[in-house]
């Protein structure tokens, strides 16, 4: 059926899209990865509530600008900086992991 073929190629768009989403949380998780190791060797506290904030005002724009609800987009962003802060935790040792104080 047409429709099926359509739905067929609209579903392959989306997992190309996916494949992108996840690659740009990798990175993004990367690149926080080389944050923490920069944190840790110059003394650096890992929460930056001025930074977070900025990082989701920016969201907060971009939901506006997009016509995306805000409330979602900050959700994610809650959800997301949740886990950069629990990994950077891990690195720069302030979890108790690898009897680290
Ligand atoms: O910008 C930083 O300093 C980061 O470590 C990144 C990040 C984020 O995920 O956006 C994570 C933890 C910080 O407290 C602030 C922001």
């Amino acid at each position: 059926m047409v429709e099926d073929h359509t739905l067929e190629a609209l579903r392959g768009e989306l997992d190309k899209i996916d494949v992108q989403l996840l690659n740009t949380i990798k990175a993004r998780l990367d690149c926080c990865v080389q944050i923490a190791l920069h944190k840790r060797e110059h003394h650096i506290p890992m929460m930056q509530p001025n930074r977070i904030h900025f990082v989701h005002e920016r969201a907060a724009q971009f939901a506006e600008a997009s016509h995306i609800r805000a409330d979602f987009l900050r959700q994610l962003y809650e959800l997301i900086i949740s886990e950069t802060c629990r990994v950077e935790d891990i690195i720069i040792g302030h979890t108790g992991v690898g009897g680290q104080p």
